[in-house]
């Protein structure tokens, strides 16, 4: 599996995957002429002909016929076309020592306070293909493209979670407080917001804080909860440094998970170091796994690999791995694919 930028090619692909990705992916609605549109902002971003805040970069997981089976993105800067809204989970106390009350309850702020942060988001890998490392590969390849190309990144991070929705598609969440004041279904809300609907929804919902105590029970325990399928994806992000800070989706309560780019561990621990190629014979197999890419813009590469031998600023790879990575001058970013393993090439 190698990871490259998306092409005009894998429409019907990415149509395929968006189908599957269920309730709540709202960035990847099931609408062909949509998800057109958004391959053509891509390669525009890759090519970077569009504006560097307008820039969305998306990236596929492609197998040897070079069939797309995942998706992944990067928006580089969020909120300026529209606002981006998001609820801040705050505390209000209301206390009173003379009569012994004391009463805390979280409460909802409407902020746009991620404006000018870049955006992971969109990550799926089709049911079929999960397992075998390719989500941590998907996931976590977008840190050494924004490592590669930090001027075109903000100095935050952050990505918003598919928050809880039932098997039939209902948000408890949804239920009891957006669709009081915007009435329809979160299935089509979560339509409506992927084709870009999203400011205009959000600015009909409530503005003032929300107590959330008033809130039914099922839709509180939504606050900050993510659906079953995210919860890898959410455990690779806190592997990778993201933090929640108290900040959820609107629709559905999922949590934001946010970061200081420049702290994340890839960003520091990636390294540059030159390819050799290596008889795989001469190679251990079943190393710890590493991620390995190259340092191009539109010819984008990451991959895993099991086999390799490091040796100063040398790096020893099969040949098969060299060639797929479309290295120039046989330059290769490498890094640990998990933070636990990142000792053993220092
Ligand atoms: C998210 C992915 C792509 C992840 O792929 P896989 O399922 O193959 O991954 P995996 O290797 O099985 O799991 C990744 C890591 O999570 C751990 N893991 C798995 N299930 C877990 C669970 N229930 N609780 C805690 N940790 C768990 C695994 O041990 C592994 O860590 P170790 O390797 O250490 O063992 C997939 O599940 C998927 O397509 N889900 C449906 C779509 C979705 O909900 N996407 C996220 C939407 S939110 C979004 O897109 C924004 C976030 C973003 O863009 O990153
Ligand atoms: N709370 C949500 N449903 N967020 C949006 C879905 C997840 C993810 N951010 C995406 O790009 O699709």
């Amino acid at each position: 599996m190698i990871v490259r930028p998306i092409a005009h090619k894998d429409l019907d692909a990415l149509y395929d995957l968006a189908k599957a990705a269920g309730v709540g992916m709202n960035s990847l609605p099931a609408d062909r002429d949509y998800l057109a549109q958004k391959i053509d902002r891509a390669v525009e971003s890759f090519q970077q002909s569009i504006p560097r805040e307008q820039a969305s970069y998306l990236f596929v997981l492609a197998n040897d016929d070079d069939r797309a089976l995942g998706v992944c993105g990067i928006e580089a800067s969020i909120g300026w076309d529209e606002p981006w809204y998001t609820y801040r989970v705050s505390q209000m106390v209301h206390a009173c020592r003379d009569i012994n009350i004391y009463t805390n309850t979280p409460t909802l702020f409407l902020t746009n306070d991620q404006i000018g942060y870049s955006e992971l988001c969109s990550l799926l890998v089709h049911p079929d293909a999960r397992g075998h490392k390719n989500g941590p590969l998907l996931s976590r390849c977008r840190f050494l493209f924004i490592r590669q190309f930090r001027e075109l990144f903000g100095e935050k991070l952050f990505a918003e979670m598919r928050g809880f929705n039932d098997e039939q598609g209902h948000s408890p969440f949804w239920d009891d407080l957006g669709k009081k004041f915007f009435n329809m279904e979160f299935e089509r809300i979560d339509f409506l917001t992927g084709r870009g609907h999203r400011s205009i929804i959000a600015e009909l919902m409530p503005k003032y804080p929300v107590y959330s105590h008033l809130l039914a029970e099922s839709a509180r325990n939504c606050i900050g909860k993510v659906h079953p399928n995210t919860q890898p994806a959410l455990e690779m992000l806190k592997q990778e440094g993201l933090r929640y800070e108290n900040y959820v989706a609107i629709f559905d309560g999922g949590p934001v998970m946010e970061a200081y780019i420049d702290d994340l561990r890839l960003i520091k621990q990636a390294q540059q170091l030159t390819a050799v190629a290596t008889d795989p014979a001469d190679l251990p197999s079943e190393q710890a796994p590493i991620l390995l890419s190259n340092q191009k813009l539109e010819d984008y590469r990451c991959r895993l690999c099991f086999s390799y031998r490091l040796d100063g600023e040398q790096l020893y790879l099969p040949q098969n791995i060299i060639d797929g990575l479309l290295l120039e001058n046989q330059t290769v970013t490498l890094a640990s694919l998990y933070a636990k393993d990142a000792n053993m090439l220092s």
